[in-house]
């Protein structure tokens, strides 16, 4: 639905250039929600408003529905956006425009007859759970419920693509998570494609399918959600990563650590389980088959892009050639298996 080829933006000419995005190549499917992740400044504002050419790429071609944007002049392109939605951080509503007349506007521009109007914007305000607020103003509305109505705002013209730039950064928690379902239920009930920007990985958690990582303007890595949590190869992605899964070693621990397997000393393993994990009661048979007994100390499991994947510290308790045994096993069943070190006992 969307496919980015070897697109470049760079703002100014000479040595004052700066290299905004370069040479980025991204597809997103039909009906998947497609997540770009990256730090401040790495070029994700830029790439999004080249999608639907509020920049204009200095390289490349951008393919929309099978149109590409770069070709048409700034004529033709009002008529190509209907079937792009976009939806902005600081939800860029009319102050002076109540919640109805917010919605109705592109329905105004595109010429549609009232009673049309009046009935699109009605079903549109039902969708985000908004027809109590029909006549309020943006100011006497919250940041979620004015997220809500920019979002009724960008579907009104029906778009086969929704750009989200930074959509739930100025949002709490809670509010990000009822705007990231509504998101979700719209792609699912719609078959809407969404592609969106953040910096944060609990985002990409929550509803993406596919991620990609951008850096210094380039795309790093991508993959599915998944996938992505239990492979991702680059720093960057591992940092991010880790900043959704909370798995320190407790205090008590790390002052029992110790590099070498001194005898009496327990492995201490960071266990990674991936879409690729066998699906069997791994810690049981560890057990019961192979006599090691498995203290968990931590564990983080999530579900996302419709896979189970986690991590989780333990300790492994058995005599060596056991213990041996046990991470061979867990490695075969496709967990990523890391010893972090030897745990001594107490005394
Ligand atoms: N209009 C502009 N003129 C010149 N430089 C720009 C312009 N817009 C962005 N840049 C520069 O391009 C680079 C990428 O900016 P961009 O806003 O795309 O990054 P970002 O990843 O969205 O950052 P943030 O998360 O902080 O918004 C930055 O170095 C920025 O200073």
């Amino acid at each position: 639905m969307i496919k980015l080829t070897n697109i470049s933006k760079r703002y100014g000419e000479g040595e004052q250039a700066v290299h905004a995005v370069r040479n980025i190549n991204l597809d997103v499917a039909a009906g998947q929600i497609m997540g770009v992740i990256g730090e401040s400044g790495a070029g994700k504002s830029t790439l999004i408003r080249c999608v639907n050419m509020l920049e204009r790429p200095t390289e490349g071609c951008v393919l929309v529905d099978g149109q590409d944007l770069t070709l048409l002049n700034n004529s033709e392109l009002p008529t190509a956006r209907r079937n792009i939605g976009m939806i902005f951080q600081h939800f860029n509503l009319l102050s002076s425009r109540t919640v109805f007349a917010n919605i109705a506007l592109p329905l105004e521009l595109a010429g549609m007859n009232k009673a049309a109007i009046k009935q699109r914007v009605n079903e549109l305000l039902e969708l985000v759970g908004l027809s109590h607020r029909a006549e309020a103003y943006p100011n006497a509305l919250s940041g979620g419920q004015k997220q809500r109505v920019a979002i009724a705002r960008a579907l009104a013209p029906n778009p086969k693509v929704l750009l989200c730039d930074e959509a739930t950064s100025a949002l709490d928690p809670q509010t990000t998570q009822s705007i990231l379902t509504l998101l979700k239920d719209i792609n699912r009930q719609l078959g809407l494609t969404i592609l969106l920007i953040t910096h944060e990985m609990h985002v990409v958690k929550t509803i993406c399918d596919r991620v990609a990582i951008i850096s210094d303007g380039e795309l790093i890595e991508q993959g599915d959600v998944a996938w992505f949590f239990a492979n991702a190869k680059t720093e960057l992605a591992r940092r991010f990563i880790s900043s959704t899964i909370n798995l320190d070693i407790p205090e008590e621990y790390q002052q029992r650590l110790v590099a070498e397997p001194l005898a009496g000393a327990l492995p201490l393993v960071r266990l990674g389980f991936s879409g690729e994990t066998v699906d069997s009661p791994l810690i049981s048979i560890l057990s019961r088959e192979l006599n090691v007994d498995v203290s968990i100390l931590s564990a983080d499991m999530e579900y996302a892009g419709g896979v189970k994947f986690g991590f989780m510290l333990a300790e492994l308790d058995g005599v060596p050639a056991q213990t041996q045994a046990a991470l061979a096993y867990l490695r075969d069943h496709k967990i990523q298996v890391e010893v972090l070190g030897y745990v001594r006992r107490h005394g």
